[in-house]
């Protein structure tokens, strides 16, 4: 069974968020506005949905793959967090990252997609010390590069 969202389109003559295939992770979102973003552009544009999360569950706004491979499309804030209690227009903060060519947006294009997932509520407990482990502090590529011989 499907999670129920509840959603308010902002914006009537525009479709609800869809998946495009069953089994699909993330449903696509709209622009309502037409944008053209030079290179190195950005834009926080607005997609006429606004929902409200059951508690216990997050949206997170997701760049595409194919605006990204095409045109360098992406997001500044990516994945962006939609909290459960957040009751305003969803925004997707876009960015060009082309170095040469524009993209133009028309309204109704899709830009984004969103994934919706549970999360868990942690309890943060200061300790003297933390756990030992394998990893320990290392980082920032501490098991080296591409990993070529
Ligand atoms: O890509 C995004 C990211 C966030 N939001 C909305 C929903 C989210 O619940 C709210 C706040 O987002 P976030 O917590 O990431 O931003 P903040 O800078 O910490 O703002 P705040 O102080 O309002 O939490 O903004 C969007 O519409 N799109
Ligand atoms: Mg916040």
């Amino acid at each position: 069974m499907p999670l129920e969202i509840q959603v308010v389109r902002l914006d009537p003559d525009l479709p609800l968020p869809a998946y495009a295939h069953p089994g699909d992770a993330g449903a696509d979102l709209l622009t309502t506005v037409d944008v053209t973003l030079r290179p190195g552009e950005r834009a926080m544009v607005p997609t006429g949905i606004a929902i409200a999360l059951p508690d216990g569950y997050v949206a997170l706004v997701h760049p595409r793959s194919g605006l990204a491979a095409r045109h360098g499309l992406s997001i500044v804030n990516t994945p962006g967090t939609v909290d459960a209690g957040y009751r305003g227009e969803i925004k997707v903060m876009l960015i060009n990252h082309d170095p040469v060519e524009p993209v133009e947006l028309r309204r109704g294009d899709r830009i984004a997609q969103l994934v919706v997932q549970r999360f868990e509520r942690a309890a943060f407990t200061e300790v003297e010390a933390l756990a030992e482990s394998a990893r320990g502090e290392g980082g920032y590529g501490s098991t080296g590069g591409f990993g070529r011989s």
